[in-house]
């Protein structure tokens, strides 16, 4: 739980005045109770009921706040425009980012994370921590870090740091277009230092000549590693081997 008062707040003052705010993990309420301040409303959800029972005993003063106990994956936000802020429970980052990713009407979220987490989020093409979270992260947002909030925040005190960040949408993509890249990088990252048109082969069960053929028409270098294609890359890939794949073909050129 976060205890220091002034990291909570600074959640908070990233927020625009009058946002509708989706918490995901309120715990005993450090952020919400901020949020609460500047939001036009807070929506929360909580997966654990002891938490859940606390918050609304001690803080059940607070006005323009829901608190739903679920588990966030699945609590869904509104249509209307929404941030999200989450000081996340750290095993489920990979999977609230694959959430926001999908979320149509988010204006911007803000999330606290494991430092570890949001250095693979921002890591470029070619180093050893660039993956599967890296493409979808960049795809979908600008990513912008804002603070770091130190262990000492914490009670108890988490083994690592967290850093904050802002993600901005930045192309919106179709549901289609995210599964098929979440396929694609879990298809041929297994195979990350390989040639892409071995991944590709390996993960695809393809033919060598047919992959070579459509690398070349879409002007990726079949000879670079795995995990030295860019999230722009990775998404036309994605598209072309969802087709293929499936037994439909590539158009030629
Ligand atoms: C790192 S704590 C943050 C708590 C509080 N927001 C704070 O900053 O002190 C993460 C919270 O997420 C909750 N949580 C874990 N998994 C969850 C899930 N799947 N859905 C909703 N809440 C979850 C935990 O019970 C915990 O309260």
């Amino acid at each position: 739980m976060l205890v220091d008062e002034r990291f909570a707040s600074m959640f908070a003052e990233v927020v625009d005045e009058g946002s509708v705010v989706y918490e995901i993990g309120c715990g005993l309420g450090s952020l919400t109770l901020p949020l609460s301040r500047v939001a036009s409303y807070v929506f929360c959800s909580e997966i654990d009921p002891s938490l859940v029972k606390l918050l609304k005993e001690c803080r059940g003063g607070m006005g323009k706040v829901d608190v739903v106990l679920t588990d966030a994956v699945f609590f869904t936000t509104s249509k209307s425009r929404h941030v999200v802020v989450s000081n996340t429970p750290f095993y489920l980052s990979s999977r609230i980012i694959a959430m926001l990713c999908r979320d149509a009407s988010l204006v911007y979220a803000v999330l606290g994370i494991q430092r570890e987490v949001g250095e693979r989020m921002l890591a470029p093409p070619g180093t050893s921590i660039y993956g599967r979270l890296s493409i979808l992260t960049q795809l979908c947002f600008s990513v912008e870090k804002l603070f770091t909030i130190p262990r000492e925040a914490y009670k108890p005190r988490p083994h690592v740091e967290t850093v904050v960040v802002k993600l901005i949408p930045r192309k919106e993509l179709s549901p289609e277009s995210i599964e098929a890249v979440e396929s694609f990088t879990r298809s041929v990252f297994p195979y990350r230092r390989k040639k892409l048109s071995t991944g590709i082969v390996l993960g695809y069960g393809l033919k060598k000549e047919e992959v070579r053929r459509i690398l070349s028409e879409s002007g990726v270098d079949p000879d670079k590693r795995v995990d030295e294609i860019s999230p722009d890359e990775a998404l036309s890939l994605a598209l072309k081997f969802s087709l293929t794949s499936r037994g439909l073909s590539t158009p030629r050129g």
